[in-house]
């Protein structure tokens, strides 16, 4: 029998400094004492953003003010294949309260100083560290079949001083860690099929598509804005 998708929302509780919220998982929970991202199974008849805001209330007693999707993150456990779908958090109301006995650590980006933390989540701590405002060389970009993707290696860096086009897609063979928008419509970037809402991985946005407003792009699902330069 193939087994089914457990939907779960998960929040990002980000501080002003940078600092994010993690919570080990209860006992008695299948992986318990692993680190995660507060939140839990998405309800019937529950949007993501439904659930993300009661799984943060009866977990952390806080009231979410500001949360935008980010990206949707799939994984086969032994116990459960799972859809999880991301939020960052960047205003809530009152203080982070352990509901179910779950101990908190708030850390910093590549610092990350307890363990385990769920197998799911690897990726999700590594695009923590993404940049939201990125320029990049219009020399290294690369149309996807469709002609309105383009794909970015999994380094930065790496790709700015690729040197020629099969060099990069070989990079993109082996998982590419960012999607470029290159449509320059905002319908279709929001279509109900388009990647700002499977999300998959972090996906930017031109910053001529928002008017260089980074909270926009955020709010539609991007993890951020890039400059082709
Ligand atoms: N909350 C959360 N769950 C995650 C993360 N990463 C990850 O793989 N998972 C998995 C672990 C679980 O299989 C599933 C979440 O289910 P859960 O058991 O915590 O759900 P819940 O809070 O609604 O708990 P329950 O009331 O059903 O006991 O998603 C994460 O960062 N946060
Ligand atoms: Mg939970």
């Amino acid at each position: 029998m193939t087994k089914r998708f457990v939907h779960v929302a998960a929040g990002v509780l980000i501080r002003p400094n940078g600092e994010f919220l993690l919570a080990s998982r209860p006992e008695g929970k299948p992986m318990a004492g692993y680190w995660e991202f507060p939140g839990g199974k998405i309800e019937a008849g529950e949007t993501p953003e439904h659930a993300l805001v009661r799984e943060l209330q009866e977990e952390l007693g806080i009231e979410v003010k500001t949360a935008y999707p980010w990206v949707v993150q799939s994984f086969d456990y032994t116990h459960a294949k799972v859809r999880l779908h991301f939020f960052r958090i960047t205003e809530w109301e009152g203080e982070v309260e352990s509901k179910e006995s779950q101990h908190f650590a708030w850390q910093h980006v590549n610092e990350v100083t307890v363990s385990p933390v769920l197998p799911a989540n690897q990726d999700i701590l590594r695009w923590l560290g993404l940049p939201e405002r990125i320029q990049v060389k219009k020399e290294v970009l690369i149309p996807n079949a469709q002609g309105d993707l383009i794909h970015l290696t999994s380094v930065f860096a790496k790709l700015s001083h690729a040197s020629n086009v099969q060099a990069i897609k070989d990079k993109i063979q082996l998982g590419a860690d960012a999607l470029l928008w290159s449509g320059l419509a905002l319908p279709a970037a929001t279509g109900e099929d388009s990647l700002l809402e499977q999300g998959f991985v972090p996906i930017y946005l031109p910053a001529e598509l928002v008017g260089g407003n980074l909270t926009l792009a955020m709010s539609l699902g991007a993890h951020g804005i890039y400059d082709a330069v």
